[in-house]
């Protein structure tokens, strides 16, 4: 028996670029056991698009070292309709999300250490007449975590969010201090119990520009943020904030900071994919299991072209590796 980490891939939206990614995948070797949970014809289809060879084993619960020899071990999961690359079909969103419950359960089994997601397309999966916000609320809910925390880390920084996939108009009455509260806890005890960092110094953005120019552009910064901020630092927590957050990654912070939070999605994102984008890696904290993701879409124009670069995944792979080698030493 392996004793490398069990990784589950979930191969996301069919139409995009996640089979592209499992098939260029099979070419290159990882210090893990990977089980992508797919539709294996369309992963077929997809490597002969491509013109690159692929074989494939049916998973049997235990998978071989990740070799990179042009095979995949795969626990199949079939599409309901016939797959095309870069056009989106509604029926085929049930599939997406069986693929994400399946490692889901094979994780809180122990069949899997950790899951690995490639992209899923949330507009198609609402057209299905499914409520779906993203992997990091779905999987919240579907664990029954209350509140987890996305994280990205790329660029030599790792940014959190205080709210996540909100339409703007709602991200100020989402940030209560009950919620801040629990997302700086969140994030500080994964830095030290999931990146072993002993003692987190965490940048903290406020909303308003100018972090509200002393309520003049705002009060969120006065009434909500920094009242937290002076709690969970008589705690010990060490809290530098609530900073403009035009210019609170600067390289200078870069080089303090264990971690930033922003306010808002792309507060906080469009700084990290300016920096890194494609070599990125997404994680949600706070959950019983591990999950990280890659840093891009599903990129409908180039699926099935052979343009897909595979690096975020592989970040993303050995992040989660990385991840697992932490919890076991901690046991
Ligand atoms: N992890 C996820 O599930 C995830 C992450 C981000 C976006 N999305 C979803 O993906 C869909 C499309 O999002 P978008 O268009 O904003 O962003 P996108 O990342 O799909 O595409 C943005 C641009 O980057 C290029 N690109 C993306 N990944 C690439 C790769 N691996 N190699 C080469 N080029 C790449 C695309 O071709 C496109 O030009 C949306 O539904 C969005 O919600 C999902
Ligand atoms: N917010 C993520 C990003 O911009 O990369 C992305 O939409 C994926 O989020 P989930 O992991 O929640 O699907």
């Amino acid at each position: 028996m392996t004793t490398l980490p069990r990784i589950a891939i979930t191969a996301g939206e069919p139409a995009g670029i996640g089979l592209d990614i499992c098939v260029k995948l099979a070419h290159t070797a990882v210090p893990a056991a990977l089980v992508i949970l797919a539709d294996p014809h369309a992963l077929q289809a997809r490597a002969a698009q491509l013109d690159i060879p692929l074989t494939l084993h049916c998973y049997e619960e235990i998978a071989p070292p990740h070799a990179g020899d042009g095979s995949l071990c795969v626990l199949p999961v079939l599409a309901a309709a016939t797959v095309t690359a870069g056009t989106l079909d509604p029926k085929n969103s049930p599939y997406v999300l069986a693929m994400l419950d399946q490692a889901r359960e094979g994780c809180e089994a122990g069949a899997f250490d950790a899951m690995v997601t490639a992209p899923v397309h949330k507009g198609i999966i609402n057209d299905a007449g499914i409520a779906f916000t993203g992997h990091t609320e779905y999987l919240a809910d579907t664990t029954g975590t209350p509140q987890v925390v996305m994280m990205l880390v790329g660029g030599g920084m790792r940014v959190a969010l205080a709210t996540t996939h909100l339409p703007l108009t709602q991200v100020s009455n989402a940030i209560t201090r009950e919620a801040l509260t629990t997302t700086l806890r969140i994030l500080h005890q994964d830095l030290v119990q999931k990146f072993g960092i002993a003692s987190p110094v965490i940048y903290v953005a406020g909303l308003n520009p100018h972090a509200g120019e002393n309520g003049y552009l705002g009060d969120e910064e006065i009434n909500t943020i920094n009242p937290v901020l002076d709690v969970l630092r008589a705690e010990g927590m060490q809290l530098i904030g609530a900073l403009p957050a035009d210019t609170m990654f600067s390289q200078k912070n870069l080089a303090k900071a264990d971690a930033f939070l922003a306010m808002y999605h792309d507060q906080g994102l469009t700084v990290l994919k300016h920096a890194s984008f494609g070599e990125g890696v997404n994680v949600t904290l706070g959950l019983p299991i591990i999950r990280t993701s890659v840093d891009h879409g599903t990129a409908l124009d180039i699926a099935g072209s052979g343009q897909a670069d595979v690096g975020s995944m592989l970040t993303a792979i050995n992040l989660a590796i990385e991840m697992v080698q932490k919890r076991v030493t901690a046991d």
